[in-house]
């Protein structure tokens, strides 16, 4: 499945809950060895009352990510009925009207320490590039003013000291309060068509420095997400899944 071009290999082991170590999750996911995608995502029974599934998302080099919005509108289109998404960054809320599906991406945290970053530092304006940070369950950093710098400075701000756990680096050009222009430099996936957390993290963290309104057009290389970030403080993210082919693993 992809959204927008940030493709998935989604595997529904709902009932058959497959074992996948890293090395065979990095095996599937690779271009050329494998079958090929930006994430893979499981999909399991899930454990908590209230939840329809449990998801979990790992990027193409192995790791586990707690969060993933295009993966998350691509589950809610396969499950169907607006499923309830149990993840580690908490339960999602999701709704579905014709193509277009909206993901309750719920409140993201700006302390320091959430993100997280390494020491304590103005999660608005970070020591590094003057990015702003937070987490949407996944640790974001937007830089702003340059999309065209994401191959050249992505892969090095990945992996600054200042993130312990890596992150994901977008870069993002406002074009009007209302429309954003953004390219995401993935952690453990590299530049994606699409990043749907980096999204609803670039709209957070460009009203908090006053440069957007709270309902946002982002514009990718893969396309649009509407992005509204609710006075009650959850996000939503809005955008279409597409489903590319069915297939069974031996
Ligand atoms: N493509 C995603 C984010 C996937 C996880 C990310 N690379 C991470 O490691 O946190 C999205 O659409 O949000």
């Amino acid at each position: 499945m992809h959204g927008l071009g940030n493709d998935f290999i989604v595997i529904d082991g709902r009932e058959t809950d497959p074992a996948l170590d890293e090395a065979t999750i990095r095996h599937l996911c690779d271009r050329r060895f494998g079958i090929g995608c930006d994430q893979l995502v499981l999909l399991s029974a899930p454990t908590l009352e209230g939840a329809d599934v449990l998801v979990r998302f790992f990027n193409a080099d192995g790791s586990e990510s707690g969060a993933c919005g295009n993966a998350s509108r691509c589950v809610a289109s396969l499950v169907g009925n607006n499923p309830v998404l149990q993840t580690r960054a908490g339960l999602l809320l999701t709704s579905q009207d014709g193509d277009r599906i909206t993901v309750n991406m719920g409140a993201p945290r700006t302390g320091w320490q959430d993100v997280p970053l390494s020491k304590d530092c103005d999660t608005l304006h970070l020591p590094l590039h003057d990015a702003a940070a937070c987490s949407m369950g996944n640790p974001h950093a937007t830089v702003f003013g340059d999309v065209s710098r994401a191959e050249d400075l992505g892969p090095s701000l990945e992996k600054s000291p200042l993130f312990p756990q890596r992150a994901n680096i977008g870069f993002a050009d406002l074009i009007t309060p209302g429309h954003m222009r953004l390219r995401v430099w993935e952690r453990g996936a590299g530049l994606t068509l699409a990043c749907g957390s980096g999204a609803c993290a670039a709209v957070v963290n460009a009203v908090r420095r006053g440069l957007a309104d709270r309902t946002c057009l982002v514009t990718m290389d893969g396309g649009d997400l509407q992005i509204t970030w609710q006075e009650n403080g959850d996000v939503l993210m809005t955008g279409p899944a597409t489903t590319v082919f069915h297939g069974k693993l031996p």
